[in-house]
């Protein structure tokens, strides 16, 4: 015979504990998505409940069981779990999508929103191979374990790469128009390599692009973050201007090697900024140094170019635009990025991995951007 919960300490205990359940791909817990059906605990401490998943394919079925069973078995008195999965119907799917989009479920992008408290980072560089995408991941990972919401949107359309750096393979998951992006290490993670099948190369042209763009931050369900990085492709193409309308408020990063000919062209990408009215948030060098087995360090790619590249962009757009960190030469980050574990995480020890951590660091405490924000003043 089954109690209804609540009625008894043991189902007080059972709903406690489903609480805790997180929905993979909504960071939530699946309580308070509507997503329990209902609950049952027999006298002899058998647990039955019903679980509506958003969509009948969902591909996280089998963690959001495991989730479950984990988490009730661990009440004391529980005696068996059994999970029946189920899919919401329209009207559930309809009431779970207003509950994340707010009220009316209006659509628009919700980084754009006078109340979003979002810093976004346009991470740019002037020539590929420079370790933009890496650099991005790294950064991201970085924020995310210590505890910040962070989000990435790959729109290195040509390029894309992220999604391998971090080790995802699954596929968003669709509920209707809203997409629900694949988390790894924490971190929400978008690219048009999700959308392609195999390996194949994107030969988009510029409104095609834009549109991609607006609609990953528009259909694109990421909910509260605290930063959002755009991986942008090498170069100052039609992807930054398509940046600059649809976030004015996203802020340049720009990724450089010490090399003078890359800082060169990496001027270019920020200095796009004076263009968009953009601000530049700073510089990272990459790939500075080799520590070599005695100690020494040997400059592969010169010396330099990072530096000279924050003063001339400082020059350029009228403010301050720092270097905010060097990062060496390290084959455990090329080796990380191959297995899909950011340094960061897998060797957080090595001098590349501290000093992508404490570029992390100075991002966090970079000021949101407030280009385009209404910010609500009136004349007197
Ligand atoms: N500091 C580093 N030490 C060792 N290898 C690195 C470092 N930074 C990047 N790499 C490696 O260099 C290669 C290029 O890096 P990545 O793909 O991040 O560059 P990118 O600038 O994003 O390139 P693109 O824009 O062309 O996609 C990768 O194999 C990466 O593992």
């Amino acid at each position: 015979m089954s109690t209804p919960p609540h009625s008894t300490p043991l189902a007080q205990a059972v709903n406690a504990a489903l609480a805790t359940v997180i929905d993979p791909e909504l960071r939530r817990p699946i309580t308070e998505l509507g997503m329990v059906e209902s609950v049952a605990v027999s006298a002899e401490g058998a647990v039955r409940i019903a679980v509506l998943l958003t969509i009948s394919g969902c591909p996280l079925r089998g963690t959001i069981t495991a989730d479950c069973e984990a988490a009730l078995s661990a009440v004391p008195g529980v005696t068996a779990v059994d999970v029946d999965l189920k899919v919401m119907n329209q009207a559930q799917r309809d009431a779970l999508k207003e509950q994340l989009r707010g009220a009316g479920g209006q659509r628009g992008i919700p980084f754009n929103q006078p109340g979003s408290l979002t810093k976004v980072f346009a991470v740019a560089s002037g020539k590929g191979g420079v370790g933009k995408s890496s650099v991005t991941v790294n950064l991201a990972c970085a924020l995310a374990a210590e505890g910040l919401r962070v989000g990435i949107v790959d729109a290195d359309v040509h390029g894309f790469s992220v999604p391998a750096l971090m080790g995802i393979t699954q596929s968003p998951t669709r509920v209707d128009d809203m997409i629900l992006p694949p988390v790894a290490y924490g971190v929400k993670v978008i690219s048009i390599g999700m959308f392609v099948a195999g390996n194949q190369p994107v030969a988009w042209r510029g409104p095609m692009l834009h549109r991609a763009l607006e609609q990953f931050l528009t259909d694109v369900y990421f909910g509260d973050l605290d930063i959002l990085f755009l991986d942008l492709p090498p170069g100052t193409g039609d992807i930054a201007i398509s940046v600059a309308q649809l976030l004015p408020q996203a802020q340049i990063l720009v990724v450089t090697t010490p090399q003078a000919a890359a800082a060169d062209v990496a001027e270019r990408a920020g200095a796009i900024a004076t263009q968009t009215g953009q601000s530049v948030a700073g510089v990272v060098e990459n790939m500075s140094y080799l520590e070599l087995p005695d100690g020494s360090r040997m400059e592969l790619f010169g010396s330099g170019g990072g530096a000279v590249l924050a003063d001339r962009l400082s020059a350029t757009v009228g403010a301050d635009v720092p270097l905010l960190g060097q990062v060496p030469l390290d084959i455990l980050l090329r080796e990380g990025g191959d297995a899909g574990v950011p340094l960061v995480l897998g060797r957080p020890e090595t001098p590349a991995a501290r000093a992508l951590s404490g570029i992390a660091g100075r991002i966090a405490a970079v000021p949101r951007g407030l280009t385009g924000i209404p910010l609500g003043l009136q004349p007197r």
